[in-house]
């Protein structure tokens, strides 16, 4: 098994080192030929229209988008969940367009939206470590989406099929729940049971 994170910008390190420490095969995903070679992408957090414009001009969008369609896993962390949104409330522009989510960018506020707190996450755990950083939120979803989490009334994890996304950034904190998870999404997704791991 192999995951590849989306290395254009942002927040990849942190994911690659995670992922390496819980015995997994990484990739630091920057050419197109390199979406070929993975079971699963995370889409990190940053700048969602630098790295919607860096997707685009490398000659990533197709094969992400493609892949995608197909059923490969991908979680997208804050500016990624904005990537995969087909709808961004406050843009006249969407991404890979992907994901039945109805996004709100920077939606606690530009420079001020920053903190953290503890919350459930459906069949994840109780008091998952959440850090938000300029997040998005969701807003609302479409019919096939299953909602995780909300944080003060607001949708801040969902998942639909083989595509996951949180408003928060777990690669800035010690607990590696989400990791776990999605690492048994791609588990399952190429029937390899002895990858699943114990959240
Ligand atoms: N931490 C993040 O990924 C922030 C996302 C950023 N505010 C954006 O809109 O792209």
């Amino acid at each position: 098994m192999k995951i590849g994170v989306l290395a254009m910008q942002g927040a990849y390190r942190e994911h690659l080192k995670i992922l390496s420490s819980l015995g997994v095969d990484t990739i630091d995903v920057r050419y197109e030929e390199d979406i070929d070679d993975i079971d699963g992408l995370i889409i990190p957090g940053g700048e969602s229209t630098t790295m919607g414009k860096l997707i685009k001009a490398l000659g990533l969008f197709d094969k992400l988008k493609t892949r995608i369609e197909d059923n490969m896993p991908v979680w997208g962390t804050c500016a990624g969940m904005i990537l995969l949104a087909k709808n961004i409330v406050n843009e006249d522009y969407n991404h890979l367009a992907v994901m039945d989510i109805n996004v709100v960018r920077n939606a606690y506020g530009r420079q001020l939206g920053s903190f953290e707190t503890k919350a459930p996450v459906k069949d994840i755990g109780e008091d998952i470590d959440m850090v938000f950083i300029r997040a998005p939120y969701i807003e609302s979803v479409g019919k096939n989406v299953e909602v995780l989490s909300t944080v003060d009334g607001n949708i801040v994890a969902a998942q639909e099929e083989n595509m996951l996304v949180t408003s928060f950034h777990p690669e800035l904190t010690d607990d590696f729940r989400l990791h776990k998870y999605f690492i048994n999404i791609v588990a399952k997704s190429i029937n390899d049971i002895n990858c699943i791991v114990a959240l």
